[in-house]
């Protein structure tokens, strides 16, 4: 199997897509459950021809207990029939005795994804043990360097996410010689698409990671503001939207096609 970071880069080239579907499957959105899981898989299904991957939101799943699980898995199952990496968002992290268990169950566990939102928090010594699954497994990781929310300044400011980028950095550079095929490396990084002024400084400074660029849509980001993000030839980065596609006009899938289908081709449009 392709390693996560080759398998995304392909699907791009491939299919010419940049947009990375979120699915945030609110409970008080539906009648029961069993709603809830028909329309997330079918927005999955609806969606995947405009998709390089998609990110389901663990908080979502988890509120719904074992069920919850239980549709992730089956979530995983269908995007995998569909051709989609999974990148499986729930900015993990703690000290490394439990990030291990994290990196076990996440990346390698029944309902693991092909990659992973890692918070560095605790140190980047916390980060080895999902390095280290991720290398092993060809999975991915997606660490937070600078998150799309507005409070994200109190403390991720003052050099703090540049000191994240260049750990970044110094890990993807451990990889240099062991996968010269693959342009970019196992680790990649967080960066709001709500930053469009700092996407070209994060671009030059990881230059082999995979950028995730949540926030388009429904915190305001738009597409047209993020070719820094980019390497040229549009490869390097992921545009994430979840509400404007899952819920683009309730529960109307058919809408949710034609907003991931649109938000590709604006991306597309911007491509340097
Ligand atoms: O910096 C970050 C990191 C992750 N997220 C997650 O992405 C989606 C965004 O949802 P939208 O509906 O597209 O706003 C959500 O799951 C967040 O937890 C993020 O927003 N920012």
């Amino acid at each position: 199997m392709m390693p996560f970071a080759a398998a995304v880069t392909d699907r791009t080239r491939r299919l010419q897509t940049r947009l990375c579907v979120g699915l945030d499957p609110r409970a008080s959105a539906y009648r029961d459950l069993a709603h809830l899981r028909t329309h997330t898989l079918d927005v999955l299904e609806a969606t995947s021809p405009y998709a390089a991957c998609v990110k389901p939101q663990l908080a979502f799943f988890e509120a719904l207990g074992l069920p919850g699980f239980t549709l992730l898995e089956e979530v995983c199952a269908a995007a995998r029939t569909l051709g989609l990496p999974v990148i499986l968002d729930g900015k993990r992290g703690d000290i490394g005795s439990t990030a291990e268990a994290y990196a076990r169950g996440w990346l390698t566990g029944t309902h693991a994804g092909d990659a992973l939102t890692v918070n560095p928090f605790l140190g980047f010594g916390t980060l080895t043990p999902f390095v280290e699954a991720a290398r092993a497994n060809g999975g991915g990781l997606f660490v937070l360097v600078k998150t799309s929310n507005p409070d994200q300044a109190d403390l991720q400011g003052q050099g703090v996410s540049e000191r994240v980028a260049v750990e970044v950095a110094r890990l993807n550079a451990e990889e240099e010689g062991q996968d010269q095929a693959n342009t970019y490396a196992s680790v990649g990084a967080v960066v709001g698409a709500t930053h469009p002024q700092d996407l070209a400084t994060f671009r030059a400074l990881m230059p082999r990671a995979l950028l995730l660029l949540p926030g388009l849509g429904a915190q305001g980001a738009t597409a047209a503001e993020l070719a820094p993000a980019f390497h040229a030839g549009g490869a390097g980065a992921l545009a994430s939207a979840s509400r404007a596609v899952q819920y683009a006009d309730g529960l109307d899938v058919a809408a949710s096609r034609e907003a991931a289908r649109r938000l590709r081709d604006e991306l597309n449009a911007v491509m340097p």
